[in-house]
């Protein structure tokens, strides 16, 4: 199934993003989660490509897998980072192969202790020209990612967009945003979006919190803002772990239900359509996003 034609036939989509692990106990947990997942019939699961050359081919033994054992429909990340040409088009000949049609395409992240990212010699520059790339070898689908706070490395909000327009004119068929807790820089982001000519359907990329450290750590990598009422309650669990999660799982609940319905019968408030679907970083672990879809359905949001 090609996520495009599920965008076109049903929305919202749910899909849920996971990581290829690096030690055999992490492998039991993808299972075991992957399993636990399973039940709320997502419309697809996606495997990000590490940067080290070992995890590239788990990457596409993960989505294989999940294809033929789960029978849910899979997307593979895909980045420049470190591959050659000839690198990208072997692997999307083994995509191919094991009839991997949907393909997520970044540029990737500067490997570990570097700070710039750097074309690798014979290599590519940007997610565009990965997409060109991909679009010209095979039928694929292909999502991209946005960043609705900006990308770090950009200018400016208007140069980050000029640059997304060109990635989506290049043959990008649905976008996924970075993480965010503000679903005002979601829907601002959007409606500028589309100003610019962008059609595509954005989904939305949600995270829930289960460790504080670990997403102010990563909140500051990318460029997300931490709204100060989600951040006074987190400093207010005091590092009790339970309390952590169940702020985090409550707080996402309550973002995901107000992306799926807006409020209607206000004349005064900016008009804003439900988002066409919502990603969740997993980060391989499954009792957030089980919880956070128990609330939506107790709620009477349609998931
Ligand atoms: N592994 C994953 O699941 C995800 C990874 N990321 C990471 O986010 C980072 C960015 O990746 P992408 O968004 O795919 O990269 P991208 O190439 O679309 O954009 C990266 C930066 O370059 C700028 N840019 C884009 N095209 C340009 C051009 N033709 N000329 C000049 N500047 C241009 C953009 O404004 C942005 O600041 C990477 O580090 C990626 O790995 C983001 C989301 C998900
Ligand atoms: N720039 C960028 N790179 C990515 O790889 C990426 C994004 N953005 N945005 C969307 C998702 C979110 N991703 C994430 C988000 C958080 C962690 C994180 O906090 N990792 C923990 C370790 C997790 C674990 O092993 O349990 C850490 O402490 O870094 C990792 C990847 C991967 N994706």
């Amino acid at each position: 199934m090609l996520i495009r034609e599920r965008l076109a036939h049903k929305r919202p989509v749910f899909s849920f993003e996971f990581f290829p692990p690096k030690t055999e106990k992490g492998e039991a947990v993808l299972w075991r989660s992957l399993e636990q997942l399973a039940p709320l019939s997502p419309d697809f699961v996606s495997v990000t490509y590490g940067a080290g050359g070992s995890t590239r081919t788990r990457t596409l033994d993960i989505v294989a897998r999940i294809k033929r054992e789960l029978g849910i429909e899979p997307m593979a990340h895909l980045t420049c980072v470190g591959a050659t040409r000839d690198d990208l088009a072997r692997t999307l000949d083994q995509l191919g192969d094991r009839e991997i049609c949907n393909i997520l395409a970044l540029r990737g992240d500067p490997p570990k202790g570097e700070a710039a990212f750097v074309a690798a010699e014979g290599g590519l520059r940007h997610a565009s020209e990965l997409v060109a790339f991909i679009r010209e070898r095979g039928p694929f689908c292909i999502g991209a990612a946005c960043y609705p706070e900006t990308h770090p490395e950009a200018d400016d909000s208007a140069t980050d967009l000029k640059w997304l327009k060109h990635k989506v004119d290049a043959g990008v068929d649905f976008l996924i945003s970075q993480l965010f807790f503000d679903n005002a820089a979601f829907h601002d982001f959007s409606r500028r979006a589309v100003e610019a000519g962008i059609t595509v359907p954005i989904l939305a990329g949600v995270m829930p919190v289960t460790n504080f450290e670990q997403i102010q750590r990563f909140t500051q990598l990318c460029g997300a803002t931490i709204p100060a009422a989600l951040h006074q309650r987190l400093q207010g669990t005091e590092g009790d772990p339970q309390e952590v999660f169940w702020t985090g799982v409550s707080y996402a609940a309550h973002q995901c239900r107000a992306l799926l319905t807006p409020p209607v019968g206000d004349p005064f408030a900016t008009p804003r359509p439900a988002v066409p679907g919502i990603h969740f970083y997993t980060l391989n672990k499954s009792p957030a996003t089980r919880a956070i879809f128990e609330i939506l359905r107790l709620a009477h949001v349609a998931v």
